[in-house]
């Protein structure tokens, strides 16, 4: 559930007032998403997403997620879109918090990933980092390989509660990422969160991405990574093959990868699998019984952690010798 603010008729009418929107009609919470508050409005013009910002969206970042969303939206990648104000300004205050309006996108998220979604996705990808490569605000990644060793640090032995000896296991593999993590290979703007519900379908056809508050500028592959991750295991926690396939293939037939990619390919699902595994980790340990967040269960990436560490190549997600070399 994720409306932590609330907003009363009064306030948000007069906030719309700022926008060439219309009348407001109707507001409702949407339950989804953990990090800031959103609202589906109704204008007399159509329909919106209101987002409110909370704590742990950093106020400073806001100027490149919003500046990225509507740069990526003019490159034809569809986004949700920020509206303008009528000064021309895309963020306002409501409530108390930074908050801005987009526009609605049309599309549900799949509970069920199937390869056509996988293919998708990469194609999705790969356009994104494409439309972003001339966008000139910079974002470092706050949770790239050198963010792992405090983030481990702040759960310390409590790890063992979720797992005996997950502690020294994490400790063993920072070691490993922290001494391999790949440089200089081709770096950009990522989404660097591009799991499942936050790509959107319609009617089998891929309709938009959405939630880009973790975009940052890093390793392109990364993101790739990430998303096999987010994408490829079924729920017996076993790699399904044919979907990183069509991933790579999709992501390749809009930006091909570079052999230093491929070949770091196997390193950087090692980093996305201890990426997620550490902040679901953190906030398993830290978030309060009862709260009303949904907790997300950290041992899902330490199987996927596992599973990556006895990946000698790129060939074990799906790509082929031939396409390998070519
Ligand atoms: N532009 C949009 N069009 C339609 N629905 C949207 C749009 N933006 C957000 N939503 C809806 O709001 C939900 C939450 O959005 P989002 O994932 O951005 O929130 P968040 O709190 O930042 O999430 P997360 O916890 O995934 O970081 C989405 O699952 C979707 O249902
Ligand atoms: N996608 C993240 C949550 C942050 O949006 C996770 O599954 O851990």
């Amino acid at each position: 559930m994720a409306v932590y603010t609330d907003v009363s008729e009064t306030d948000l009418a007069r906030f719309l007032a700022d926008y060439d929107v219309g009348m407001l009609l109707s507001y409702k919470g949407i339950a989804e998403g953990v990090e800031n508050s959103n609202f589906l409005v109704r204008t007399e013009t159509g329909s919106f997403i209101l987002t409110l910002y909370e704590k742990r969206v950093d106020r400073d970042d806001l100027p490149f997620f919003i500046g990225l969303m509507e740069h990526l939206a003019s490159r034809g990648l569809s986004c949700p879109l920020p509206v303008a104000r009528t000064d021309g300004e895309r963020l306002g205050e409501l409530a108390g918090r930074p908050a801005a309006v987009f526009t609605f996108l049309e599309g549900m998220w799949t509970r069920r990933p199937a390869v056509a979604h996988c293919r998708a996705v990469g194609a999705a990808m790969a356009g994104m980092h494409a439309a972003a490569a001339d966008f000139p605000l910079r974002r470092p990644n706050a949770l790239s390989v050198g963010a792992w060793r405090p983030l481990a640090e702040a759960c310390g032995e409590s790890a063992d509660r979720v797992e005996p000896g997950l502690a020294a296991e994490i400790a063993g593999e920072l070691a490993a990422l922290e001494a391999n993590w790949p440089e200089d290979l081709p770096g950009g703007v990522i989404h660097a969160d591009l799991f499942p519900d936050n790509v959107f379908f319609l009617g089998g056809e891929l309709s938009g991405l959405i939630d880009f508050y973790f975009a940052c500028n890093d390793i392109l592959a990364y993101d790739l990574a990430i998303a096999l991750c987010a994408w490829c295991f079924e729920a017996d926690g076993a790699f399904n093959i044919t979907k990183g396939r069509a991933m790579i293939e999709g992501y390749r037939s809009v930006r091909p990868l570079t052999p230093g990619e491929i070949a770091a390919l196997p390193m950087l699902a090692r980093g996305a699998a201890m990426r997620f595994l550490l902040t679901r980790l953190y906030d398993w340990l830290n978030t309060p019984e009862g709260s009303f967040v949904t907790k997300k269960d950290p041992k899902e990436y330490l199987k996927k952690l596992r599973f990556h560490r006895g990946v000698t190549s790129a060939a074990d997600y799906g790509l082929s010798a031939e396409t390998e070399t070519a």
